[in-house]
Order: structure tokens, then sequence, then C-alpha cells
């Protein structure tokens, strides 16, 4: 579920490495302090962990590096396939936030710039699916973008047409984008204590503690 945009990475996933280090003027203010967001996500990380929408293996990387026992799903065969040649021998397989192989003891479920692909009913079900398989303490760590209110949503829009950025705009009609107060609403409901902080003008951690 919540794979309706596979086509836009099958052909974003061999010039995504360019977007994220700001060479796609578009998404230069999406990806800004893109490893401090990154860094933000794994320095919060403990235990046995699953990320979701692994792209390229950039948070799968650092998550690696603190030696984190860590599964990665990702849903797009091309970007699968490049995280896979960059790491080779480690957990990756196919999958989604609400279909992927579920195992025991995991105590923290993390993410970067993916959330935003699924509906709000389903970033909910997603949530009540990450409360029973987490362990008591365990935490949801995602990086994603959030508007505060509808307003503010439109705003960027309405920005992203006025400098003539249209792919980013369209990006920004078409995905699944919520905001704060929604997001707040979906991850108390499912049983979490949740706190957000904002780490560029798109891009907010957010942290869900069981
Ligand atoms: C913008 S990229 C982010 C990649 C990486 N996490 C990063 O921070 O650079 C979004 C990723 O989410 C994946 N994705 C899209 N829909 C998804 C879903 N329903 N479940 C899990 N991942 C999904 C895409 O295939 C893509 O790899």
């Amino acid at each position: 579920m919540g794979r309706e945009f596979m086509h836009i990475f099958d052909e974003w996933a061999d010039t995504y490495q360019d977007a994220v280090s700001g060479q796609q003027i578009e998404y230069r203010s999406v990806f800004e302090h893109y490893e401090e967001i990154l860094d933000a996500v794994a320095d919060r990380v403990s235990g046995k962990t699953i990320e979701f929408g692994v792209g390229t293996g950039n948070l799968f990387e650092k998550l690696l590096n603190k030696q984190i026992d860590v599964i990665g799903i990702e849903p797009n065969e091309r970007m699968l396939e490049i995280a896979k040649s960059r790491f080779p021998n480690t957990k990756m397989v196919d999958g989604d936030f609400l279909n992927f192989p579920k195992t025991e003891n995991v105590h923290n479920i993390v993410s970067s710039y993916a959330f935003h692909h699924l509906t709000d009913d389903e970033k909910s079900q997603a949530f009540e699916l990450y409360h029973h398989l987490l362990v008591d303490d365990g935490e949801v760590i995602f990086a994603d973008t959030l508007f505060k209110d509808d307003t503010h949503h439109q705003r960027a829009i309405d920005d992203a047409k006025e400098k003539g950025f249209s792919n980013l705009a369209q990006d920004l009609m078409r995905e699944y984008y919520t905001t704060l107060p929604k997001m707040e609403d979906i991850i108390t409901k499912a049983g979490f204590q949740v706190s957000f902080k904002q780490l560029n003008d798109f891009v907010w951690l957010i942290h869900a503690k069981k």
C-alpha cells in the first residue's frame, strides 16, 4: 500500500544523490541540511531497527556506521538495487510502510523523506501496527516534510510556482503531506507520546515514544 508513486522513483533513482547534495535547484531547500537531518534520526537510535524507504541508502549507511542492527525496507526496485550495491551483505528487502516481513524485539522504526507517501488513513494504520510491533519502550523516529497548517502548505505550493519550480509544486500537490496537528492526532491516537522539531523549511523530526 502507498506504492502509487513508484514510477517517480524509477525516474529519480539514478540522479537522487545529486538532489540530496543540492545539485537539483528545485529541491535545494527541501534537502537543506540533509546530512544533519539524517544524523538527527541516526543519533536517536539504539537497538534493533527497521528503516522504511531506504532509497539509495544514505540513512542506512549512518545506522551501519553506528553498528545498529538494521533491516532496510524499500518498495522501489531501482532504489533497492542501488542501495544493495552500495551495501552488499546487509539486510535489505522489498516492502513498504505497511507490508513488510514482521520481526520481533524491534526497538526503533526510522525513516527519512518517505512517510508522506501514505495517506493520513494509512499513516494511522502504520502507527497502530508499529505500536503493536515495538518493544515496550520502543520509538519511532521519522524526518519528513510537514506543514504547520493548510495555509502554510498552500503557501509552499504558491512559492514553488512563483519560482518556476514546477516539479516541486506538483510534488507538493500530489503527495500526502500532512500538517503538524493531524500528525500529532494520528500518533497520539495510536498510543504514543510525540514531539516535533523543525529541521529546515520543509522537514520536521517526528519523535514518537511508546
Ligand atoms: C525521497 S526518497 C527518500 C530516500 C531516503 N530515505 C533519503 O532520506 O534520502 C523516498 C523513498 O521512499 C520510498 N517510498 C515510496 N513509497 C513508499 C512506501 N509506501 N513505503 C515505503 N517506502 C516508500 C521511495 O521508493 C523512495 O526510495
